[in-house]
């Protein structure tokens, strides 16, 4: 929780810095990051050097990152700049300051008091967040996440109308109503939030109208419509019926085209990215992309299936390559080594082969953990032993990484200047087969704390650093799973393509 506050702090200070989307006209030679944008964001732009570029799926951005309190992203061409290139100067959250790099998307940061007073805007959040049985809020980063831009527009005298999925129902299900959450936001915003029924129809259209200026009216679960999922025209339509503008700050639902994160945005315009958007995107995007070097990354979890994409990305940018997790036993069997009865893909094994073979060329360290903990059986309170990566008897399954794989990483990791974690290194839920998961967590915070970027990519590895109460330390921690997982394969976001282009400042 306190490292949602430090986002929140963080978010809370660039809603805060007052030109956004100003950029440097100044050229430099510094190193060049790849930003993933498809040709449609770039096609109505009004200069012929971005319409001659639209059709490419990636463009060249020159930044830096890390350069202390000004830092900076400078674009090859100004024209390029102006409409590409955002300096974010003021989003410094306490932990040493550090580049960002903006997606060319308008931001609600350049929506002023003018624009937003007495206009209803619909706000697409990602508070999808975990219930227990008795539907109580188990972990509150995602709404907390959604707060800078849901205040700042309150704040400007905006009648925000707040939308959101939450789990995947099939129709209208009560125990995936958006109903508790309500004193949790109201908490948080420090306004009486109203809750709808509905997301759509005349008892919301009443709602809306008697909505204060800087009031909250959360709608209920907009999955409770099949339509929503299908980005069905007609349902997005009504929904963007009841309001003036739109901002997205879903980042955990932008790799869904449904109707609240893509289909509205063809009848609400502005169209507009809210702060957690883009600071996700600085930071998976921007910093992944023009990292300080060297930049490790360390991907576990269960399956190499479920990582190929992000794998190969990586494969192309990262100096080191740590793998833990499940997968790492598709890899040892690829290698000719026995591997008992622990996690493995057979029809995954040649392209382990070809995996290690492409790091080799590349000249990309990839590390395998050398030693695991295995155990008798998949339990916590399973029999278990450390053996060599080479000596896992029959019978036996691997489910966390060795001490000697611990110190080898983290040797490793101590001299990278950027990381970035995606999956556990062992089965993290069972406390006998956490100290892998854990003694990364720990590691990487003791980086953050020397100045290494710090980037969490979501899922798991957010839970078990949360666990270690870690989480604060980190340069960055993701609110989405699979669309982190997205980004980092070098896809784009419908959810983000579909908001309207940055406007072009030069300074
Ligand atoms: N050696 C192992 N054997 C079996 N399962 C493992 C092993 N190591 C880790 N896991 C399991 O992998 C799971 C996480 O895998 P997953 O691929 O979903 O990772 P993730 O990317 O962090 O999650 P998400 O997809 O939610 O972002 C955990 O539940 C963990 O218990
Ligand atoms: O939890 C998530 O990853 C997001 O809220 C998206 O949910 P979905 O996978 O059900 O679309």
């Amino acid at each position: 929780m306190a490292s949602a506050t430090a986002a929140a702090a963080a978010l809370g200070r660039i809603a805060s810095t007052p030109n956004l989307q100003a950029v440097s006209s100044s050229s430099t030679s510094s190193p060049v990051a790849r930003l993933a944008i498809g040709s449609r964001s770039w096609s109505a732009s009004p200069h012929r050097r971005l319409r001659s570029i639209a059709s490419s799926p990636l463009l060249e951005v020159k930044s830096r990152f890390g350069l202390g309190a000004a830092s900076n992203l400078f674009a090859s061409e100004n024209d390029l700049a102006s409409a590409v290139a955002a300096q974010v100067g003021g989003a410094n959250n306490g932990r040493g300051c550090r580049g960002v790099v903006s997606m060319a998307k308008r931001s609600v940061g350049d929506l002023k008091e003018s624009d937003l007073k007495g206009k209803k805007v619909f706000v697409r959040a990602d508070l999808n967040v975990p219930l227990d049985e008795n539907q109580n809020i188990t972990d509150d980063t995602r709404i907390r996440a959604a707060v800078p831009t849901i205040k700042y527009l309150i704040s400007n005298g905006a009648k925000v109308i707040l939308t959101s999925h939450l789990g995947r129902p099939k129709g209208v299900t009560p125990k995936y109503s958006l109903k508790p959450l309500v004193p949790r936001l109201t908490e948080l915003l420090g306004v009486n939030v109203v809750k709808a029924d509905d997301c759509i129809g005349a008892e919301v259209e009443k709602a809306v109208a008697s909505l204060p200026n800087g009031g909250v009216l959360l709608l209920e679960n907009v999955r409770f419509y099949k339509e929503e999922e299908k980005n069905d025209p007609e349902f997005a339509k009504k929904l963007a019926s009841i309001a003036d503008l739109y901002v997205n700050d879903a980042f955990g639902t932008a790799h869904r085209a449904h109707a609240s994160t893509e289909g509205v945005t063809k009848y609400l315009k502005p169209a507009v990215a809210g702060f957690l958007l883009q600071k996700e995107l600085d930071y998976l995007v921007g910093a992944v992309s023009n990292p300080k070097k060297p930049f490790a990354a360390i991907v576990g979890g269960s399956k190499v299936s479920s990582k190929i994409g992000v794998i190969e990305s990586l494969l192309e940018k990262v100096d080191i390559l740590l793998l833990g997790g499940g997968m790492i036993f598709t890899f040892y069997k690829a290698q000719g080594l026995k591997v008992g009865s622990s996690l493995v893909e057979d029809d995954k094994i040649e392209l382990a082969k070809t995996l290690m073979q492409k790091a080799k060329e590349k000249g990309v360290s990839l590390l395998l953990p050398t030693d695991v903990v295995i155990a008798d059986k998949f339990a916590a309170d399973a029999n278990s032993k450390v053996v060599p990566a080479s000596d896992i008897p029959d019978g036996w399954m691997g489910l966390d990484i060795g001490a000697d794989s611990i110190k080898t990483f983290s040797e490793a990791l101590d001299t990278t200047k950027t990381v970035i974690w995606n999956g556990p290194m062992g089965v993290f839920e069972f406390d006998k087969f956490a100290a892998g998961t854990e003694s990364i967590a720990k590691k990487l915070a003791e980086l953050s704390g020397k100045g290494v970027i710090t980037i969490i990519g979501g899922g798991d590895s957010v839970a078990a650093v949360e666990k270690v109460g870690v989480a604060e330390k980190m340069s960055h921690i993701s609110t989405g799973g699979g669309a982190s997982l997205e980004l980092l394969e070098g896809k784009t976001l419908p959810g983000v393509l579909a908001l309207d282009e940055a406007v072009p400042v030069t300074v």
